[in-house]
C-alpha cells in the first residue's frame, strides 16, 4: 500500500475516537490533513476544534469547522496528530512542519492522543530523522553551541519562521536512547521554546494506517 493510503486509513481510523458534542485537538502535517477532511464528513456531530497551526486552522475553516481557542474550550478529550518518528513506547518527534510548540501545547491539555503515522515512522530508536527545537531568535547560536556540547550536529532551517514568530534548530547525529531525559536536558537551555520530543507526553494510542498499536 502507498504511503499516502496509509495516511489516509490512519486520519480516517481515528474518527472512531472522536465523541459526539466534543471539541476535538487537531494536530498538523500531511497525515492530519486527511484525518481533517474525515472530520468534515461528522462535522455537525462535533462542537468544533482547537487547531495546533495556522495550516490546520485554514483546513478547518476551508470545511466550515468551527475552530475554538483553546483557552475558551478547556481540557480537550481527545487530540489527533501525525509524527516524524514513533519508537515502541510511543515516544515521537515531532515538528518536521514546525509545527510542534503549539502541538505540545494541545497535547498536554488533552486526555487522549492519538498518532497516526504510516510504517516509515516506526523505529527502535528515535534520532534518525534530525530533532526539531523551537528558539527564540536571539537565542539561535546560543542554544547551538549548548546542543553542540551534547554532540549534536544543529542545523538552523534558515527561511522558516514558525506560528509564534521564533526559528527551527534540525539536531542531526543523536541516537536518543533515553528521550525523556533529553527532552528535560534540553528544556532547561535558555532560549529554547520547545523541543519536539514528546517522550515525557507521548501516544495513548498510535494507529499505523488503520492497525492500532
Ligand atoms: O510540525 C509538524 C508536525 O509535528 C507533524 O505532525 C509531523 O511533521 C508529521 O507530519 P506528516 O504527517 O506530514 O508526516
Amino acid at each position: 500500500m502507498t504511503q499516502a493510503n496509509q495516511k489516509r486509513l490512519a486520519g480516517e481510523a481515528a474518527i472512531a475516537y472522536v465523541e459526539d458534542d466534543s471539541v476535538v485537538g487537531v494536530g498538523t502535517g500531511s497525515t492530519v490533513a486527511f484525518f481533517i477532511d474525515a472530520l468534515a464528513n461528522i462535522k455537525d456531530r462535533i462542537r468544533g476544534a482547537v487547531s495546533s497551526s495556522e495550516q490546520s486552522t485554514a483546513q478547518l475553516k476551508r470545511h466550515g469547522i468551527e475552530v475554538l481557542d483553546l483557552n475558551a474550550a478547556g481540557p480537550l478529550d481527545l487530540y489527533v496528530d501525525g509524527a516524524d518518528e514513533c519508537d515502541p513506547h510511543k515516544r515521537l518527534i515531532k515538528g518536521g512542519g514546525a509545527a510542534l510548540t503549539r502541538e505540545k501545547i494541545v497535547a498536554a491539555a488533552s486526555r487522549q492522543f492519538v498518532c497516526i503515522i504510516d510504517a516509515s515512522k516506526q523505529v527502535d530508536v528515535l534520532g534518525n530523522f534530525p530533532l526539531p527545537i523551537e528558539v527564540i531568535p536571539m537565542a539561535r547560536s546560543h542554544v547551538a553551541r549548548q546542543i553542540s556540547k551534547l554532540d549534536g550536529h544543529p542545523v538552523w532551517r534558515d527561511g522558516t519562521v514558525t506560528d509564534n514568530g521564533n526559528w527551527i534548530l534540525d539536531v542531526h547525529g543523536w541516537r536518543i536512547t533515553d528521550p525523556v531525559a533529553l527532552e528535560s536536558e534540553l528544556n532547561q537551555i535558555a532560549g529554547v521554546v520547545s523541543v519536539g520530543l514528546f517522550a515525557r507526553r507521548g501516544a495513548d494510542v498510535v494507529l499505523v494506517g488503520d492497525r492500532k498499536l
